[in-house]
Order: structure tokens, then sequence, then C-alpha cells
């Protein structure tokens, strides 16, 4: 039976499985599904299975717990609002080795991984992704469908843009703002507002190239 200890993780590749992994140590869930259009992708792996294709999503009724496990921003992005349009419930996964300032806001369907901190007065909207050892400090707002990599830190007071993501292990200046879908390569560390729409590289991190 379904219920609302069940959860419903959407996309079965890496992120997906560490997503089911969180979900295990947080120890609230009795029964994890995967939906996933491969459906091969987790055989022979684990203990999971999937159990349908992505738009078996309508199957399951309100009573269980969605998370949107896919790394692409839009993609994730657009599940997520169809979800929500049909009162779907998007789960909150926060792995418990990871530290959250009881300060703080954490929106519907965000994962946050092991030892990633958000402190006093963050904010992370609605389907983001703190990846493992990401830490968000103090007044920071991370935008919705943001994808923060692991490793990544972000000092007091940035305003991060909806649909960004930030590569593995970069870094961002105080109180700076970066604009929608801004990309940074893996270490860039960026010292300036950014521009939409554009990927950054580099220390100090420079535009490179526009993502559009
Ligand atoms: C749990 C998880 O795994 S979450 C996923 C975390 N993964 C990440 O954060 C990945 C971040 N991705 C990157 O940094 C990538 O290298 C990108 C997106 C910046 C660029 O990728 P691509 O467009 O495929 O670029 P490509 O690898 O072809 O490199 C193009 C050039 O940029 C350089 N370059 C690539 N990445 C970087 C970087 N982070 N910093 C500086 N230069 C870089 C390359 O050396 C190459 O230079 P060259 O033309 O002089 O040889």
């Amino acid at each position: 039976m379904k219920n609302n200890n069940t959860l419903v993780i959407i996309g079965a590749g890496g992120h997906g499985l560490v997503a089911a992994d969180c979900a295990e140590n947080i120890g609230h869930y009795n029964e994890i599904i995967f939906l996933d259009d491969c459906l091969e992708k987790l055989k022979d792996k684990n203990h999971w299975h999937i159990a349908g294709p992505i738009d078996s999503w309508v199957e399951y009724d309100e009573n269980v717990n969605f998370i949107v496990a896919i790394g692409n921003n839009t993609i994730r992005a657009s599940i997520l609002q169809q979800l929500s349009a049909a009162n779907r419930c998007l789960a909150t996964l926060i792995h418990p080795t990871a530290f959250i300032s009881k300060h703080s806001y954490i929106g519907p369907g965000v994962v946050i991984f092991a030892n990633a901190v958000v402190n006093i007065g963050a904010r992370i909207d609605e389907g983001c992704i703190i990846n493992t050892a990401a830490t968000i400090d103090h007044d920071c707002h991370i935008q919705a469908y943001c994808h923060i990599s692991p490793g990544v830190n972000i000092a007091g007071g940035v305003n991060v843009g909806k649909l960004s993501w930030l590569g593995i292990g970069s870094s961002v200046v105080e109180y700076i703002t970066l604009a929608q879908n801004t990309q940074s390569g893996a270490g860039a560390v960026i010292t300036k507002p950014t521009q939409s729409n554009k990927l950054y590289l580099g220390v100090p991190a420079r535009p490179v190239r526009s993502l559009i």
C-alpha cells in the first residue's frame, strides 16, 4: 500500500541513487520507488527497482512523496512544476549529517546531502540541490531549481538566481548577486555579480560563453 511513508524518486541515475541513500539514512520512508524512462538502469545494481517510466507519476496519488532527482535544472523544474500543479506532495530530503540552521528556510522538493551546511538566515527555494559538503552561509538566497555542486562554498548574503548551476568546488564571495542561470565551472571563484545565462571559469571567474 502506498502511503505517506512512500517516496517516489523520479530519475534513477547517480543523483537519484544518492537521493535514495539519503532517504534511507533519514529513516522516515518504508518504501522507495524509482521512476525512469530507462527501465534497465538499476538492473543488478542494488536493492531498488524502477517501477515505470517518468510519466507514470500520474498513477501515484497525493499520499506519496515525490523527489525529482534529475541534475538538469530545466528538466527538474519542469517536472516539479507539473507535480505541484497536480497537487502532488514534494518531499524535502536533508541528510542527517547536514547542518541546517533552525533560522533558515528550506523549500519543497529540495535535497541537501551529507555534510552540507545551511547557515542562519539562508533561504533555499523549491527544487534546489545542495550537494555533498556544499556550504551556504548566512543570509544567502538560493532561488528555485539551482544546483549547488559538491564542495561549493557560498559566503554570506549572496543571492543566486534561479536555475543556476555552480560547479564542483567553486566559491562565491560575500554579498553579490548571481543572475538567473549563472553557471560556474569546477573550481571557479566568483568575485563579482554575474550576467544571466553565462558560463564563468577561472580564478577570478570570467564569463567565457553564453548558455543560450
Ligand atoms: C555528484 C556530482 O557529480 S555533481 C556534478 C558536479 N560536476 C561539475 O561541477 C562539473 C563542472 N563542469 C565543468 O567544470 C566543465 O569543465 C565545464 C562545464 C566548465 C566545461 O565543460 P565543456 O564545455 O565540456 O568544456 P571542455 O571540457 O571541452 O573544455 C573546454 C576548455 O575549457 C577548459 N576548462 C574546462 N573546465 C574548466 C574549469 N572548470 N576551469 C577552467 N578551465 C576549464 C578546458 O581545459 C578546455 O580548455 P582548452 O580549450 O584550452 O583545452
